[in-house]
């Protein structure tokens, strides 16, 4: 198999552990005929037509239906608010799997379109808040939590129009507001989010079955935590709305409920009748291609679940790291230029500012290996780009572009590079198979592209600089170096994997 092949089958090997079915499959376990009981985690719920069940978020239709099929006849009722046109578009996939049956006990409330709360999202947001408050101290929600739920849980705390709020969250994010900020907003401002469905629910037993597309997997961020113990005040929120000079702006209504919250957080309040549990996240989905990798012959090693920051300082680090990597193999990694990159690598982590990424560990990892065996890394996060042209284009596209142009530099700027003497395979892609607005989920590079490109007259540093990725690689070798995977159904953010070996063993 060659490298491509071999980086392929990790990445789908890696989203197919968080996909809808296996993920619940292994969160959650009904067993006992006589005393039934709903394992999660090792933990056991007593059960007895007793189950009701809520979701929101992209992945949610998916997760529905694999619950339904485990939980059988104990489930009464459940509303999944979901996406506008998901069950159109599973179906014209195939993906029969992630639909839910026809005489299902779960209710489905399409909306949110483009990742918006819209009216029909108030209407799935109503509906969930009336069977959480209708449950008694006997029963159990199953609440199950992905990506794009808040948008798709809105309920704003009156008098706030959901107008109002969606106009807030707009303008935060486009003046640059982190997903950590624009939630702590939207905690303050929501019934539901920031731990109000959990309390809504109280008496009832909660489970939260959670598929994190946040890096670090924080609780109370991830949809906003409607079952979270939110970790902000309202002091917070002022200070990001004063931080994006939104605070002298605020519609009358955001500006009452602002005054009327406690501006400090009161005492702690009572989330014991909850259990929130992560069933699917990025490290899972790179622990998962690491096994993988290794049962290919590859030594891997993990970078990273968090990797964020300015995209052109990522594709800088990518770069540095399979420079460093192949000065290896070529037994030069002790000498001047392997000091060299290993200072621009540290230089480069610390502008970034990975969390928990101690890259002088890693370097430390990386100088034990030996020749022998051919080297995956595999890391995983959310890239940030700074859209400056009108191109068509992605995260992951735009970072295999920029890899590859670096790769290209770096290989004219030695004589004799120690590239040339490895064959080096980098891919990125989305987990959830749609990388930004076009049809690929990502796209792989090599060295080798920018000169194989520009024999085809492509110039890849002008489709770059256009943000044009999708149409570049759409072009180059007619489309051969995007990785396409159709909807996947479900989202741990992005996936990078560099596989190297030295050529003379390929
Ligand atoms: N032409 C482009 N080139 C590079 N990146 C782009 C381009 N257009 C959009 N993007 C990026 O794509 C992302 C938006 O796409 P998408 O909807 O897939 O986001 P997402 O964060 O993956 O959404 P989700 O919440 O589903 O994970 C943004 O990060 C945006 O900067
Ligand atoms: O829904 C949201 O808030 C984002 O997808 C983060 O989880």
């Amino acid at each position: 198999m060659s490298l491509r092949e071999h980086a392929l089958s990790l990445f789908r090997s890696a989203v197919g552990t968080v996909r809808p079915a296996p993920m619940l499959k292994r969160a959650v376990k009904l067993q006992g005929d006589a005393c039934p009981q709903l394992v999660v985690k090792g933990r056991a719920f007593p059960v007895k037509r007793n189950l009701y069940l809520v979701g929101f978020g992209k992945a949610v239709l998916g997760m529905a239906a694999a619950a339904e099929e485990i939980l059988g006849d104990h489930l009464i009722r459940g509303i999944v608010s979901v996406p506008l046109g998901i069950q159109e578009s599973l179906q014209r996939a195939g993906m029969q799997e992630m639909l839910l049956k026809p005489h299902s006990r779960i209710q489905v409330i399409e909306g949110a379109k483009n990742n918006l709360p819209d009216p029909e999202a108030l209407r799935g947001a109503g509906a969930i808040q009336e069977l959480a408050e209708g449950l008694t101290a006997d029963d159990l929600l199953l609440v199950l939590i992905s990506g794009g739920g808040s948008a798709l849980l809105p309920a704003p705390i009156p008098p706030i129009l959901l107008e109002e709020k969606e106009k807030l969250t707009k303008m935060l994010a486009s003046r640059g507001a982190a997903i950590q900020e624009l939630n702590t907003v939207r905690k303050t401002l929501s019934l539901l989010k920031g731990g109000g469905l959990a309390r809504l629910a109280y008496p009832a037993q909660v489970v939260s079955l959670i598929l994190s597309d946040v890096i670090g997997d924080p609780l109370d961020i991830i949809a906003s935590g409607p079952t979270a113990a939110s970790s902000h005040s309202v002091q917070d929120c002022l200070q990001i709305l004063a931080k994006y000079n939104l605070l002298h702006s605020l519609p009358k209504s955001v500006e009452t409920v602002l005054s009327s919250s406690p501006t400090t957080r009161t005492a702690p309040e009572d989330y014991s009748h909850v259990c929130n549990v992560i069933i699917g996240s990025n490290t899972l989905a790179l622990d998962e291609a690491k096994r993988q990798a290794e049962g290919l012959g590859y030594v891997a090693l993990i970078l990273s679940a968090a990797v964020c920051g300015d995209i052109g300082h990522v594709a800088a680090l990518y770069c540095q790291l399979i420079r460093l990597l192949c000065l290896g193999f070529a037994g030069l990694g002790e000498g001047p230029l392997g000091n060299e990159v290993r200072g621009n690598l540290l230089q480069l982590a610390a502008e970034l500012d990975i969390p928990g990424l101690n890259l002088a560990e890693f370097l430390q990892a990386l100088r034990g290996l030996g020749p022998e065996k051919p080297v995956c890394i595999l890391a995983g996060g959310e890239t940030t780009v700074q859209l400056q042209g009108t191109g068509k284009g992605g995260r992951n596209q735009e970072l295999a572009l920029r890899v590859g142009l670096g790769l290209h530099r770096a290989q004219g700027a030695e004589a004799s590079s120690p590239l040339g003497r490895c064959e080096i395979i980098f891919l990125s892609g989305g987990t959830d198979g749609q990388d930004g607005p076009t049809g690929a989920a990502g796209a792989f590079c090599s060295p080798q592209l920018v000169d194989e490109a520009f024999q085809e007259g492509l110039d890849a540093e002008a489709f770059l600089s256009n943000n044009d990725s999708y149409t570049f690689f759409s072009h180059f070798q007619r489309g051969r170096h995007l990785l396409v995977t159709g909807l996947t159904g479900t989202n741990v953010m992005d996936i990078q994997a560099v596989l190297i070996r030295p050529t003379d063993r390929s």
